[in-house]
């Protein structure tokens, strides 16, 4: 068999695992990435930043106070949320309320550090993300900012995808339609990469994750270079199975 079939056999073969988790800072292109791979790999695919997000705006709607721990804790575990695990449709509801488009808004990105660094809340959303993990057979693109290390630390590919501030700053600006001055900008992704990093390491790789590194690459170079880790792991443990 060439190794090109022996790779697409494993991916396609019917019941076998292929948990692909991604990490990475705000802007490094973790979404974007994670669900074309999803989409060319046939796979489920969840957002967890979308889950946080969704929690955000709960709070917000609900006015919780932000810097009330139990409070927050309480509203992530009455949290009636409805996301998508397809690459090919985006959708998220909060108790039947459709916050897609709400959820991406300034003042979520703004709150939603508050959120993410309360325990409580992430061990019961990591719980959620588990469960729909096993729900989809353990066939399933994860990104975020912990899920190599603390959800799916046993996923079958595991990988930190970086890019320079710089890089990351010019993206977040041009998918924002340029509406945001370098000050708004850098509250959104640097500055709130350092909150977040109060509590998930996502700018180092753990032990066995690989470090993709999009600085230099456009979007399609990125997503080939993504495939060809998933590809050449999946290969290589095929190669090495008992
Ligand atoms: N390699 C790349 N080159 C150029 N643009 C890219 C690249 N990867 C992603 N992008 C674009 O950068 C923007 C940010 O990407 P994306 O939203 O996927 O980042 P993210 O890591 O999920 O950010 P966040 O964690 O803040 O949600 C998007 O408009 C995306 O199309
Ligand atoms: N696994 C995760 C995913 C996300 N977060 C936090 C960090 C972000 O500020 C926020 C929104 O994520 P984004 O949509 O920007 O990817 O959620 C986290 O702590 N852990």
């Amino acid at each position: 068999m060439t190794q090109e079939l022996i790779e697409t056999v494993e991916i396609l073969r019917p019941g076998k695992s292929l948990v692909v988790a991604i990490d990475g800072p705000s802007g490094s292109g973790k979404s974007s990435v994670s669900k074309e791979v999803a989409r060319r790999l046939k796979l489920a695919y969840l957002d967890t930043g979308a889950m946080y997000r969704a929690l955000t705006w709960l709070c917000l709607d609900s006015g919780t106070d932000l810097d009330d721990g139990a409070a927050v804790e309480a509203a992530a575990e009455n949290l009636v949320l409805e996301i998508s695990t397809s690459p090919l449709e985006d959708y998220v509801r909060v108790g039947g309320t459709d916050v897609t488009l709400a959820i991406r808004e300034p003042a979520i990105s703004a709150a939603v550090s508050a959120v993410a660094t309360t325990l409580g809340a992430r061990t019961e959303l990591i719980r959620r993300q588990r469960e729909l993990i096993k729900k989809h057979h353990h066939r399933m693109v994860v990104e975020g900012r912990d899920i190599t290390t603390v959800v799916a630390p046993h996923a079958e590919v595991r990988m930190l995808l970086t890019a320079s501030a710089e890089a990351r700053l010019r993206r977040r600006g041009i998918q924002l339609g340029g509406s945001q001055n370098a000050e708004q900008l850098a509250a959104q992704v640097t500055l709130r990469d350092a909150k977040d990093s109060t509590v998930v390491n996502f700018t180092r790789a753990a032990d066995g994750v690989v470090t993709l590194d999009s600085s230099e690459l456009d979007f399609a170079q990125t997503v080939d270079a993504a495939l060809g880790i998933v590809h050449g792991i999946v290969n290589h443990q095929a190669l090495h199975r008992d």
